[in-house]
């Protein structure tokens, strides 16, 4: 056991406290608990990316995942953009389909295709093919070392942010065995075997919140769930299927935690569940994401100042002029408001954007919010 994961199994919360480099920028922290901040904290999902020269030089010619099972090389992505734009918090270098292979499954990321499982779930026997009790700490390690690694050598500079994919979401990829547009075989269990489908989000939900917490005590700072398949399930599927088991997940990570005395704000991003937008201020975390297809003063009125938000400009604004970025944050900034929100993108950033666009909308988030603070 490492030195961080005894002081967090004996609950010395002074100990853990000095282990780690002390943190010198809490704005994305702060701003997930709902306090007001000098300036509003940003990040970017998939700011670890191809979008970077640098991070295409470091993965060239690596095999994806063994580069997710590398904590040096994790390490090394995850403090690359740090190094390039003033963003608020950093987000460990990893990928959701890490836990489907926790279970047994294979799966590649093949180039042009995106991941790629070798034999994905077809009929409800194959769950037999899961492992029915899984190790978190002997299939994740790798994950907790890069973490613990990552929070030594990023000095305090900004919160590390550990994640998972939601259940619903990996569920998906376990029967579609990849990307799809119409998820038709992963819904086609949900209407044909909704025991099964039960049941194998219910393995998948156990294995998750393990995985949380072993990311907590490795040293991550912050949590964020990707239910990014979210938008194919209807409200009434989304109640049944995704739902509970977010919840469950913040329920029972945060019970441990609580054991632990420690404070892990923890962030839900159910891409396109506009529908579900109410249901998801009151599932116990302390911050919805948005995707771009929410107003900001809607979805402020909407979940009633119950949770922070992040997000939500659309990625693609990515490639307007610098200028009219910065308009684009003014505004999204203005239909948040300055308090209790990180901003962020409404999803990933994509190979082909512009390093030197990121780097406007991060600026153009500071110095609005800033400005926005001045005058209240
Ligand atoms: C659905 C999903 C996946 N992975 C993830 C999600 C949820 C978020 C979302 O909705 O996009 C999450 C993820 N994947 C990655 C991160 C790292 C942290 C960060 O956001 O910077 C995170 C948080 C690295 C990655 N994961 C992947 C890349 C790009 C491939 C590479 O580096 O070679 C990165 C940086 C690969 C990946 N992994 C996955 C896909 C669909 C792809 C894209 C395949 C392609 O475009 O070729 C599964």
């Amino acid at each position: 056991m490492k030195l961080y994961q005894k002081y967090f199994a004996e609950k010395n919360a002074l100990k853990l406290a000095y282990y780690f480099p002390q943190l010198k920028n809490n704005t994305f922290l702060r701003a997930a608990r709902g306090e007001q901040t000098e300036h509003v904290p940003v990040w970017c999902m998939r700011q670890a990316g191809r979008y970077l020269p640098e991070f295409r030089a470091s993965r060239e010619g690596k095999d994806f995942f063994e580069t997710c099972r590398s904590p040096e090389h994790c390490c090394e992505l995850t403090l690359q953009p740090l190094r390039r734009f003033p963003f608020d918090a950093a987000i460990i270098f990893s990928d959701i389909l890490v836990v489907p292979q926790a279970l047994g499954m294979e799966v590649q990321m093949l180039t042009g295709k995106g991941p790629t499982f070798t034999d994905p779930l077809k009929e409800p026997e194959d769950l037999q093919r899961l492992r029915a009790s899984v190790d978190v700490n002997k299939e994740l390690d790798y994950v907790f070392r890069a973490i613990t690694l990552t929070r030594h050598k990023i000095e305090g500079k900004v919160p590390l942010i550990g994640f998972s994919g939601a259940p619903w979401t990996l569920m998906s990829y376990m029967i579609e065995g990849g990307g799809s547009n119409t998820h038709s075989k992963a819904k086609r269990w949900l209407y044909r075997h909704p025991e099964s489908s039960h049941m194998l989000l219910r393995m998948l939900t156990d294995v998750i919140v393990e995985y949380l917490l072993g990311q907590v005590a490795a040293g991550a700072q912050a949590l964020q769930l990707f239910e990014s398949h979210a938008g194919i399930l209807g409200p009434v599927q989304f109640k049944e299927f995704s739902l509970p088991y977010l919840r469950d997940i913040a329920r029972r990570v945060k019970d441990k935690l609580k054991e632990m005395d420690q404070d892990v704000p923890m962030i839900v991003f159910a891409k396109d569940a506009h529908y579900a937008l109410e249901e998801l201020s009151e599932s116990h975390y302390e911050v919805v994401g948005l995707d771009w297809t929410i107003d900001p003063r809607s979805a402020r009125k909407r979940t009633g100042g119950k949770v922070s938000l992040q997000g939500n400009m659309d990625p693609c604004a990515l490639y307007a002029p610098k200028e009219r970025i910065s308009d684009i944050v003014k505004k999204m900034l203005e239909g948040f408001g300055s308090r209790g929100y990180i901003a962020n993108l409404g999803h990933g950033l994509y190979p082909d954007m512009d390093p030197e666009n990121v780097g406007a909308f991060v600026e153009a988030v500071h110095l609005h919010s800033k400005n926005m603070n001045k005058q209240v």
